[in-house]
């Protein structure tokens, strides 16, 4: 049954997430060095503790005060869209816990380690991503989920309209 909000669902998912993440960066924090580094497989997927004082490709260093801003204003604005848009909207409701999920794992470890843990080292079809975490992966993916669902649901809106 399409429940109007279906947060028995969203919450257990996004404090989950909220969770592998902290976990997995206590884990890093406490059995590697800065830099240490091994290989999950071969040199596509390594495990490397690195910090990272700023946003994406270490965008904007040190600007703590401007990503707790931003990060509260996201924070806000997801709340406000769960509200006002993404009733009956199950796959939107996902996209933004993820999101939510995600913001709120880097904002722990700003506010708490002054910096960001990350870990997950791929090297992408040759190109050397930037190392990220379960936080950033949250994002990354919520932001898909997210306008896929505003995509998708666009289309559905206009065949209607053009009935
Ligand atoms: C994922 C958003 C970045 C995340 O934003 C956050 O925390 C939010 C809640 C607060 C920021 C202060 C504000 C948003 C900045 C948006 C941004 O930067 C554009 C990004 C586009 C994005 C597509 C959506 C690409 C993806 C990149 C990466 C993730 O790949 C999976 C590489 C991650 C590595 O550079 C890693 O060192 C980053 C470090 O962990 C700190 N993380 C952050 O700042």
């Amino acid at each position: 049954m399409n429940k109007k909000y279906n947060l028995s669902v969203m919450i257990p998912i996004g404090l989950f997430l909220i969770i592998m993440d902290q976990l997995s960066k206590w884990i890093i924090v406490k059995t590697m060095n800065v830099g240490d580094s091994f290989s999950v497989i071969g040199n596509i997927l390594e495990i490397t503790s690195h910090r990272n004082n700023g946003a994406a490709w270490g965008m904007l260093q040190n600007q703590m005060i401007f990503f707790y801003i931003i990060t509260v204003i996201v924070l806000l604005a997801i709340l406000y869209f769960f509200k006002q848009d993404a009733a009956f909207k199950p796959v939107m409701q996902l996209g933004l816990t993820l999101i939510f999920a995600g913001a709120v794992g880097n904002f722990i470890d700003r506010l708490f380690r002054g910096s960001v843990v990350d870990f997950i080292d791929t090297k992408i079809i040759n190109y050397d991503f930037p190392i990220f975490n379960i936080a950033d992966s949250c994002l990354t993916i919520g932001v898909i989920v997210l306008l896929y669902e505003i995509l998708v649901n666009e289309n559905k809106e206009k065949k209607h309209a053009d009935i």
